[in-house]
């Protein structure tokens, strides 16, 4: 598991390290990475590197004495050092042979810098990282400018200059990064929204730290696949269709009669045994293998299901209009395994979740929860679906690229998915899929996360045929292959 950290977790890993004696084999770890990833993705030519006076300049001192080592051509241009470690590390790179060059910021020096990127052909930028607190001063923004304006790759050490580790959101013009280089962990401004898209590819590297570490102090956690490969039913060879999950679906209403069809195709396509509809509307019988049940009347009908004959699980509220609250709350009075999604996320509900229930809003309707404008909840998504799982109780799933799941014991962010998925359908898709792993005895927090990793990963698989062309329809089609894939049995 990744840690995610925001800014106070890394001064935390920072005092702990510190303490331990470690913060300098950390920096040369982060120093020695940010020069192989320079060295494996830019492999000839000149390298500027770009130090401040923190410990992120520290690295980029540490970079430069690696690359230098390797035979690369390096200029460093350096401001003032504060940072002991980063005057120590000046020292030293000038023990090697490398001279550092002050980077001034007043005209003279500007120019300086853009005849220096202007003969470089990759850059590193060791400004600014966890430590910045925004607005960029002047001085550096003149800088950064310089940087963007000159159209050579940059590399950022642990995150571009000028964005603010602990928000998504983008303020002022910061370093737009090919390549970012985490250290230790991941940031929210590496996950999400217009922050993410200025770190480019983001790799993970630094300093191997103990378990726990860093995860400690983290905000969420980021898991491997195999972590959640391991949370997947193994399923007995003897399993037959009553054992592997008897899923309900409630949905669906005049003009939205397709949102539960794609929940029950989700729930399929993700090993459930057996799979009903149940609506007030036409369902359209998109796979034979789908039982669908119209009733005249669905709240009376749900009234009167015996407790023997509930399901192992439900999900509810896909296309399933106004009815949707009162119907919710009569599910989940059964307290079974219950998936409420799209009409049933309301805050007429707060309060009324259980320990075996899933809440899967995508942002707008998170902000609806919350009864916050949506750009709050974009802000900080992780601290969104901790507020909603509070308020909501159960586990919550604030969909996304990449989605967060926030349960009593945690929050975790899952692998993203393909940009194709940004279409409608998807939503209902993932339901059926969280309400299958729920069938199939998983907690609710092992079936979120783990339903989001397949539902994601089936949108890899399908977008790589499809690209933005991609339809709810073809990631259900992937569900299966995504699992395989995950399990590391395809
Ligand atoms: N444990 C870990 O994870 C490890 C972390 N490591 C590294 O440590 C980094 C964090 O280092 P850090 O804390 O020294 O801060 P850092 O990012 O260098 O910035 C400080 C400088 O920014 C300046 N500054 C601030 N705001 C500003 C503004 N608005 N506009 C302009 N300037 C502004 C501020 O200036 P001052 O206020 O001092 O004048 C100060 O000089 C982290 O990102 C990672 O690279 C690794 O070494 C390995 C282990
Ligand atoms: N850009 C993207 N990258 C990755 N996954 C995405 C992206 N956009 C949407 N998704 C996924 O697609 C789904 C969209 O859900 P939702 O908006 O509820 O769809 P709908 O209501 O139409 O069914 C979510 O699971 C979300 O994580």
């Amino acid at each position: 598991m990744d840690p995610v950290l925001t800014p106070a977790g890394v001064r935390a890993l920072d005092a702990r390290l510190e303490g331990a004696g470690l913060l300098e084999l950390a920096m040369e770890a982060a120093g020695r990475a940010v020069a192989d990833t320079v060295q494996a993705a830019y492999p000839a030519g000149r390298v500027l590197l770009l130090a401040g006076s923190g410990a992120n300049g520290a690295d980029a001192y540490v970079a430069a004495r690696h690359l230098h080592a390797l035979g690369r051509e390096v200029e460093v241009r350096a401001l003032g050092v504060r940072h002991p470690l980063a005057r120590k590390n000046r020292l030293r790179l000038r023990a090697a042979g490398v001279q550092t060059t002050p980077l001034g910021t007043s005209p003279a020096g500007l120019a300086a810098l853009r005849r220096s990127l202007g003969a470089a052909d990759v850059v590193v930028d060791g400004l600014l990282g966890t430590g910045f607190r925004p607005p960029l001063r002047p001085a550096l923004a003149g800088v950064v400018a310089a940087m963007n304006a000159a159209g050579r790759p940059v590399i950022a050490v642990d995150l571009p200059s000028g964005l603010d580790a602990g928000t998504a959101e983008v303020n002022g013009d910061p370093v737009r990064a090919d390549l970012t280089v985490a250290l230790c962990g991941w940031k929210t401004a590496l996950l999400f929204g217009p922050a993410a898209h200025l770190a480019g590819q983001v790799r993970l590297d630094g300093l191997r730290l103990p378990p726990g570490w860093a995860l400690e102090g983290a905000d969420a956690g980021a898991p491997a696949d195999a972590e959640v490969a391991a949370l997947l039913p193994v399923r007995a060879a003897d399993a037959h269709k009553g054992t592997a999950g008897r899923v309900w679906i409630v949905g669906g209403h005049p003009g939205t009669v397709g949102a539960p069809a794609l929940a029950g195709v989700g729930a399929l396509r993700t090993g459930a045994g057996l799979v009903t509809v149940h609506s007030a509307a036409e369902v359209p019988l998109v796979m034979p293998e789908l039982m669908v049940r119209r009733h005249a009347d669905l709240a009376g009908f749900l009234d009167h299901v015996a407790p023997e004959d509930r399901p192992d699980a439900v999900a509810l509220g896909m296309g399933l209009g106004p009815d949707a609250p009162a119907l919710a709350r009569q599910v989940l009075a059964w307290e079974i395994p219950t998936v409420l999604d799209a009409d049933a996320l309301q805050p007429e509900l707060a309060g009324a979740g259980h320990g075996g229930c899933v809440w899967t809003p995508h942002p707008g309707e998170a902000a609806r929860l919350l009864g916050a404008p949506t750009p709050e909840v974009a802000r900080d998504p992780i601290a969104a679906a901790r507020a909603l799982q509070v308020r909501y109780g159960g586990v919550v799933v604030l969909k996304g690229g990449p989605s967060v799941v926030a349960s009593a014991g945690g929050v975790q962010v899952a692998r993203p998915g393909h940009p194709g998925m940004a279409s409608a359908g998807m939503g209902d898709t993932l339901s059926g899929v969280i309400a299958a792993l729920l069938g199939q005895g998983l907690g609710a927090a092992g079936a979120a996360l783990a339903g989001v990793t397949l539902h994601a990963r089936a949108g890899q698989l399908a977008g790589a045929a499809h690209g933005y062309g991609l339809s709810a329809t073809d990631v259900g089609a992937q569900l299966g292959a995504a699992w395989l894939d995950l399990t590391g049995r395809r």
